[in-house]
């Protein structure tokens, strides 16, 4: 029989709730690509194979929160949460974030057709991505609730981007920069009804908390495994005296 202890207790809404915030530590934004990015160390081509890299991201995103609905039989849920779905896809002439992403690919200098293509996605970026939305089409919907909740550390990342880059990449045009504007309110409201389901779902039990810390590491390590791809994908490597040149921007297919 398992003895409750003090150990073994639920944390309570508040304290699980800082945990979660504390996986913060191991956001994307501390990876060496996003640090080079703030910096304003990155070329034009190695920005541009980010932005060409993420639209792969941003197109499955509306796959996966359709695969979150498919498997949630709460209609209040659905309604709360189906709104992510026409923020990346648009509706009724209103413009969503995969044409913002087009739009800030044009302003890097990359052709829609280019990105769409998906002939620049490196193999590393396309199995994260669709390990991301494999897991919310097989897992339980809250568990999938949970996995998004990197979105709680996204609005700062995007601020660093909005902040920085007019000074750093002085050559990106103004309209790059509405994706990352529009993320800003998005990310907040959708954190929202996300964080509240968890901290719902998960409180149950100790084991269930922490459960909910793995779900939200394997969310951070999807994100840490693309930052890595995309940065492999721009870079020069060295070993030894045997040169590995990659074109800046290399195409896969
Ligand atoms: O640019 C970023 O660093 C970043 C990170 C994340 C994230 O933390 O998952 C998202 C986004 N952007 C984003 O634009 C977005 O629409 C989004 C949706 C989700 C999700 O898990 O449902 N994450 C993110």
């Amino acid at each position: 029989m398992n003895t409750v202890t003090h150990d073994n207790l639920p944390w309570s809404r508040e304290e699980f709730e800082a945990k979660l915030r504390e996986k913060g530590q191991g956001y994307h934004i501390y990876h060496p690509i996003h640090v080079l990015m703030y910096e304003g160390k990155l070329t034009k081509e190695q920005l541009q194979c980010w932005v060409a890299n993420r639209y792969y991201y941003q197109i499955m995103i509306p796959q996966k929160d359709a695969a979150v609905m498919s498997n949630c039989p709460d209609k209040e849920v659905r309604k709360g949460w189906i709104h992510r779905i026409t923020d990346h896809d648009g509706y009724d002439g209103v413009e969503g974030g995969i044409e913002a992403w087009l739009k800030l690919s044009e302003a890097v200098g990359l052709s829609r057709d280019q990105v769409t293509s998906l002939e620049l996605v490196s193999p590393g970026v396309k199995f994260a991505v669709d390990a991301y939305v494999n897991f919310a089409r097989q897992r339980p919907w809250q568990e999938s609730v949970c996995s998004s909740l990197t979105e709680l550390f996204a609005p700062h990342i995007h601020q660093q981007r909005i902040s920085s880059w007019p000074a750093m990449y002085p050559w990106v045009k103004e309209e790059g920069f509405v994706y990352f504007k529009k993320r800003l309110t998005e990310a907040r409201r959708d954190v929202e009804q996300g964080l509240g389901i968890t901290l719902d779902y998960f409180s149950v039990s100790r084991e269930m908390q922490l459960r909910a810390l793995d779900i939200l590491q394997f969310k951070l390590d999807v994100l840490w495994v693309i930052a890595d791809a995309i940065m492999l994908a721009s870079t020069k490597i060295q070993v030894e005296d045997r040169d590995y040149m990659r074109q800046p921007v290399i195409k896969f297919r």
